[in-house]
């Protein structure tokens, strides 16, 4: 448990901190782009990008090693104020509502909101005790393509809808008392894992002398 002190100390006392949990396979700039909204939307002081170790609900087939992960991470963050860590190693957890319980526990002074794109607001009713999530950290979710209209229909979306937020509001989220939330209806950033991973086998067939991945 000691290396969570690696991010400790007085320093995050009473800073206001965005989350971003991802399997970061690898790091783009779509990361970064919902990142520096994130910040200024949410008037947060720093975000931290929690590699996770292994997502519980993909596959370890293709998933890059953890050092790789964060060494693309810091690679592409390129920002004094998101800093990339394996948070969830030292907590060693795996789910998102044990290491949100973790972050509180070890960080009660520091305000907190979990940030996601638009995608994991339609898959979180399939995360572990995902309520907690919800009932326990603000939650701001961010437009990605295609998928924003259908989260905003979904299971989450319709269960916590009293208590979601307009983005004139967002400013004083990380301050609100969960559950509390926000979608923003931002910038579109067309960046995906699963694209850059297909181009990468495409051209490493084609180096190779084979026939390019469909
Ligand atoms: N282009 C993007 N726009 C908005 N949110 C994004 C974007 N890319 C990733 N995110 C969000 O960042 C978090 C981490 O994403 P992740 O590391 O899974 O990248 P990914 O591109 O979705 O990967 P994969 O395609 O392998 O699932 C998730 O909450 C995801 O919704
Ligand atoms: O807690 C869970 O059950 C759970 C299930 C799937 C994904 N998550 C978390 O969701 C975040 C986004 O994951 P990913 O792989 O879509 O980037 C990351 O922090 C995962 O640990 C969490």
């Amino acid at each position: 448990m000691t290396r969570v002190t690696l991010y400790g100390g007085r320093t995050w006392a009473g800073r206001r901190v965005g989350l971003l949990g991802g399997s970061f396979n690898p790091a783009h700039e779509g990361h970064r782009h919902i990142s520096l909204l994130a910040l200024k939307l949410l008037d947060l002081d720093y975000v931290w990008w929690l590699v996770s170790p292994q997502n519980p609900l993909k596959s370890t087939r293709d998933m890059a090693s953890l050092e790789e992960r964060l060494a693309g991470g810091r690679l592409v963050a390129r920002h004094p104020r998101i800093v990339v860590t394996d948070v969830e190693c030292a907590l060693e957890t795996r789910f998102t509502a044990e290491t949100l319980a973790g972050l509180h526990r070890y960080f009660p002074r520091t305000r907190f909101v979990w940030l996601m794109g638009a995608d994991n607001l339609t898959q979180i009713p399939r995360w572990q005790n995902w309520t907690r999530i919800f009932n326990g950290t603000p939650v701001a979710v961010f437009s990605r393509p295609p998928y924003s209209l259908s989260a905003l229909h979904g299971q989450a979306a319709q269960r916590y809808r009293c208590r979601r937020v307009g983005q004139a509001r967002a400013r004083g989220l990380a301050d609100m008392r969960p559950p509390a939330w926000v979608f923003f209806q931002n910038p579109l950033h067309p960046a995906s894992a699963t694209e850059i991973r297909k181009r990468r086998a495409q051209a490493a067939a084609v180096a190779s002398g084979g026939q390019p991945v469909q």
